[in-house]
């Protein structure tokens, strides 16, 4: 059995009037990247920067590696490495400059120095880059440093807010293989406000609303959990609605354009093959069928409804 290399235990915090976070507990086991997902104002930043000793929170405790944040911060922050959601870069200075200072700042001996920024440069890929003025960097190779600086003291546990925004699609899937990489001799928790960067990255999901876990399991179980129940059909034939509402299992369906429609299903996603066999037998000439992805809210919905159940 995998260990455990943080707890939080019901935490809650309070800015002034307002709850943000209420009752979170989740562990983090040794090795792997747990995704922390949730919209726009659900908690994240908040679980986050409690968890790397930024803030203190009102109620609850987080232990990383069994050493209380709140009591021991400066122990607890040894272990941890974070690159908040703006990354705390100083553009004036060059790559080695800034990780230097990083270096000096996580009280790493004099000596070992040069060493903790070779290793980290190399792993983050940017030892080319040593000279360049940060401000000289794209986006991409910014973020970069930004994790080599939280991994620049080998930290057990690195926690990454947004990591990939406000890159373009090339860059993100460079940074996302990077956590992956650095995820294989530690803990990453990425938190981000997109589902597909949970499912392209992460092992174990935890999915915060309003402050509550809605959904904590392993990426597998999410995927398993949260099945699709629309699809798209485009046929060269147009049928009634009527015709394609009366095949088994289709709930509703509606013409978005001239010859396609969307289909609601309440069965597994097999029912395509159902579809299939219907337009065969009708000749509806089918050009094309796929399953849609459920949306962030749609997920939300689904889950909160699931819960409601239980
Ligand atoms: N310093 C603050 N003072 C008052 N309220 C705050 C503060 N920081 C966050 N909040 C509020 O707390 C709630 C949670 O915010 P938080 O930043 O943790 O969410 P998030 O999931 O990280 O969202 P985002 O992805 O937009 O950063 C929100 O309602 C937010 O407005």
């Amino acid at each position: 059995m995998k260990q455990s290399i943080a707890k939080i235990a019901n935490l809650s915090h309070r800015y002034s009037r307002d709850w943000a976070i209420k009752d979170i507990s989740f562990e983090v086991t040794e090795k792997g990247i747990l995704g922390l997902l949730g919209s726009n104002g659900a908690g994240k930043s908040t679980t986050m920067n409690i968890l790397c000793g930024v803030i203190n929170q009102t109620e609850g405790d987080v232990f990383i590696d069994g050493i209380n944040v709140r009591n021991n911060p400066v122990e607890a922050k040894k272990l941890i490495g974070f690159l908040p959601q703006k990354a705390p870069l100083h553009m004036e200075l060059t790559v080695d400059e800034y990780l230097t200072h990083c270096a000096y700042m996580r009280s790493i001996p004099a000596h070992e120095i040069k060493n903790s920024l070779d290793v980290a440069k190399a792993k983050c890929g940017i030892s080319h880059f040593s000279k360049r003025v940060l401000s000289n960097l794209s986006g991409g190779y910014q973020q970069r440093v930004g994790i080599a600086q939280a991994i620049i003291h080998n930290p057990k546990l690195v926690v990454l807010d947004e990591p990939t925004n406000g890159l373009d699609p090339n860059q993100i899937l460079e940074v996302r293989k990077l956590i992956k990489e650095i995820a294989q001799d530690r803990s990453v928790i990425l938190s981000t406000h997109i589902l597909s960067e949970v499912q392209a990255t992460c092992d174990n999901i935890i999915m915060i609303e309003h402050g509550n876990i809605v959904f904590a399991d392993s990426m597998h179980a999410f995927n398993n959990y949260i099945e699709p129940n629309s699809l798209i059909l485009i046929l060269d034939f147009i049928p009634e609605i009527a015709e394609l509402e009366a095949i088994p299992g289709i709930t509703k369906a509606e013409l978005l354009h001239s010859n396609q429609f969307r289909l609601h299903f309440n069965t597994g996603p097999t029912i395509t093959k159902t579809i299939i066999r219907t337009c065969q037998d009708k000749n509806w000439a089918l050009a094309e069928i796929y399953l849609e992805k459920s949306s962030l809210d749609g997920i939300f919905a689904q889950l909160s409804k699931k819960t409601a159940k239980i």
